[in-house]
């Protein structure tokens, strides 16, 4: 008897906007799981040498990109029957390019955000920019954060990330697309936890950059992480973030993969101020985005506005600003100079035990009482 033949599964159509390191990593992301997929470049001749050669030299040097893998510099035709659509441009720049693209955009598309910043002046997050400027559900918008370094994804070096969304259907509808061998993705409801860590985790790595610059050793860059995540986590929190976000991928996840690896710009970027050069050198050195250095002061805004502490974030404008000596820079970790240094630990700022302590403690349970491998990020 013939054997029935089933119709292989339509290729979901999408696009992704911003071709820069991160934005033409998700798009080989994208294309290895199977996604059809239009890449956005701004300039003419980049999207030329992605679509002909399947090379991005000026980001991805020595990295081929998937044969199926097409790029234009016209928005009309990225967007294009795009069921989802992906932004990856420097955080500043996402309004401009959202009007842009929203007389293309089809109204049923998810938009998720691979960003990690805020925007100055207003201090929203990026899911928060999309929302005010395309008007659209929100459960049509998905965030995508995690210990994600470019450059190490390319090689197909396997991570794993989050996919966080208000709408869990999104969120899994999300994840189903940009998961391959490669690239393991997990699922939240968790937005505002999942942006603010992939926004925070960069000025604590400005600030283990300085720290290395300096000279220091792994004692002060320990306590630092240590310290920054405590900075996060109540940060977060303040805003509505839970806690358990902040001790999986997308907050100490990350924390750990952009305080340790060069291939950060954001830690670079703060090596290079331990150094002593001033923070208009370093954006001169940096040809790359670095979110860090454009979320200090709106950040530290937004902090003063819920009564958090951030000492490291503080003494990393201080730094910028030149009102602070990198030496300097060291983990007494907190603006309060009437309380005893070294002597606070994660566990008494909040009564009852510290959302940290409480993190720990539901990860501990789940890893004694299963949870099986269902893809929800309860790390
Ligand atoms: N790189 C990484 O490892 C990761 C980055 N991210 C996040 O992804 C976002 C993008 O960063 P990344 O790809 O690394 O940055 P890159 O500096 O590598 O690339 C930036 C891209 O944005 C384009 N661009 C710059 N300015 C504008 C503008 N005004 N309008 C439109 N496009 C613009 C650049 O185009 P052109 O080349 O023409 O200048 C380039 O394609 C950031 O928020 C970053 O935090 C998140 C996870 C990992
Ligand atoms: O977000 C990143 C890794 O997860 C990339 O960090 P940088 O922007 O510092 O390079």
């Amino acid at each position: 008897m013939a054997k029935t033949k089933t119709a292989p599964r339509a290729r979901t159509r999408v696009a992704v906007l911003g071709a820069g390191s991160w934005g033409t990593t998700f798009a080989k992301i994208l294309a290895d799981s199977g996604a059809d997929v239009m890449l956005w470049a701004r300039r003419p001749e980049l999207a030329r040498e992605i679509s002909e050669a399947k090379r991005n030299s000026d980001y991805l040097a020595g990295i081929n990109l998937p044969i199926s893998l097409r790029a234009t510099s016209r928005l009309d035709l990225a967007l294009a029957g795009a069921e989802q659509v992906y932004v990856s441009v420097p955080s500043q720049a996402l309004r401009e390019n959202l009007a842009a693209a929203q007389p293309h955009l089809h109204a049923d598309a998810t938009v998720v955000s691979l960003m990690k910043g805020v925007e100055k002046g207003t201090g929203l997050r990026m899911s928060e920019v999309v929302a005010e400027v395309l008007r659209i559900d929100p459960a049509q918008i998905a965030v995508i954060s995690g210990p994600n370094l470019a450059l190490e994804i390319a090689k197909e070096q396997p991570t794993a990330a989050v996919v966080s969304s208000t709408s869990l259907e999104t969120a899994q509808a999300v994840a189903m697309v940009a998961s391959n061998p490669y690239f393991r993705t997990f699922v939240n409801t968790d937005v505002i936890g999942t942006e603010f860590g992939g926004v925070l985790k960069n000025l604590i790595a400005v600030a283990i950059g300085i720290v290395d610059g300096v000279g220091y050793g792994e004692n002060t860059k320990a306590s630092i992480i240590t310290r920054g995540l405590v900075e996060i986590t109540d940060f977060a929190v303040a805003y509505g973030a839970a806690p358990e976000t902040m001790s999986g991928l997308a907050g100490l996840g990350d924390l750990i993969a952009t305080c340790q690896s060069p291939l950060s710009r954001n830690n670079t970027a703060g090596r290079l101020l331990g150094q002593g050069y001033s923070e208009a050198d370093v954006v001169k050195q940096m040809n790359q985005t670095t979110e860090g250095l454009a979320s200090v002061g709106p950040i530290l805004e937004l902090a003063r506005a819920q009564g958090v502490e951030m000492p490291i974030v503080e003494q990393v404008r201080q730094v910028l600003a030149g009102t602070l000596d990198p030496r300097d820079l060291a983990p007494h970790l907190t603006t309060d100079t009437d309380e005893p240094q070294g002597e606070r630990t994660i566990d008494d700022k909040t009564p009852g035990g510290g959302p940290l302590r409480r993190a720990f403690q539901r990860a501990l349970h789940q890893l004694r009482h299963g949870g099986g491998s269902a893809p929800r990020d309860r790390s």
